[in-house]
């Protein structure tokens, strides 16, 4: 962790009508995300830690507040400055998205394509980078199942035959192999058996600290907090209610909702 902050939320916030009223589903969210640091989104359902990652990631645009981002040097005009997600065209956000963020959805079949190769899905984020030669594109492939502990002799295989852990493997890989500074990441080992889910958090963990990655991860799950984040924001109702170093956070909560949900792990 070092350097110039990387991502800087300044006063974000989202606004859905619903039942024909206007609620915020979050709202005034600040914090600066460095490089190499993990950020960890927590909070019960509801609370907004989605909608904010999307708002992050530019997938939702900002009803207040911005966020800017410290795109990579492409040339005098944009050199290691700042930018605001909002002022960047289309064409420039995808280009960010497909090359230096990875987003790793809790259903990994919403981040990966179905009706392709595990070695193709792969392949596919490289050839946004302009690799076009086969035999590269798929040793590349195959090295990165390799990484995380996929077989690469089912390169071939369309992922729908596989667990969801083993998709989870592949959207991971999908999202690593461009190299990018900064991966979010919604609920990344919910919903998968608490075996598998422990082996994939040792998987993300060391190539987090492996690859130097900055990232955000929303969870419900404390436990995976205190695994990868350094940091960690506590979220109720839209809003941070606290947020400091991991470790502080959920040995000496200050908030009584963070005191709740830390109690509530506690008590079996
Ligand atoms: N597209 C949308 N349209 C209307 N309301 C929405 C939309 N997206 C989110 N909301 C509302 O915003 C609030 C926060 O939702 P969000 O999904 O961000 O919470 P969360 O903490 O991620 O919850 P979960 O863990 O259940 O996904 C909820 O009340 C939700 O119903």
């Amino acid at each position: 962790m070092n350097g110039e902050v990387l991502l800087s939320a300044r006063g974000v916030g989202k606004s859905f009508v619903q039942a024909g009223r206007r609620r915020w589903a979050c709202r005034s969210v600040s914090f600066d995300l460095y490089p190499g640091e993990v950020l960890a989104v927590v909070g019960e359902s509801g609370s907004g830690k989605t909608t904010l990652l999307r708002l992050l990631a530019a997938r939702l645009a900002c009803d207040e507040g911005s966020v800017h981002y410290r795109v990579r040097d492409e040339g005098a005009a944009a050199a290691d400055t700042l930018v605001d997600l909002a002022g960047l065209s289309e064409a420039r956000l995808r280009w960010l998205a497909r090359t230096d963020w990875g987003f790793v959805e809790q259903h990994a079949r919403e981040g990966l394509r179905m009706n392709v190769s595990g070695g193709a899905n792969i392949g596919e984020r490289m050839m946004a980078l302009g690799a076009r030669h086969y035999g590269r594109l798929r040793s590349q492939a195959s090295a990165w199942m390799q990484r995380v502990e996929l077989d690469p002799a089912r390169i071939d295989d369309l992922p729908g035959i596989w667990s969801g852990g083993m998709q989870q493997r592949l959207q991971i890989a999908r999202n690593l192999v461009t190299e990018p500074r900064l991966l979010f990441m919604d609920e990344p080992t919910t919903g998968l058996d608490v075996s598998v889910q422990a082996r994939l958090l040792d998987l993300l963990r060391a190539l987090v600290d492996e690859l130097q990655l900055a990232a955000v991860v929303v969870t419900h799950d404390l436990a995976v907090a205190r695994l990868l984040a350094h940091r960690m924001v506590v979220m109720k109702d839209g809003l941070v209610v606290e947020q400091g170093l991991t470790d502080r956070v959920l040995d000496d909560p200050q908030h009584a909702y963070t005191q709740l949900l830390v109690s509530s792990v506690l008590t079996p």
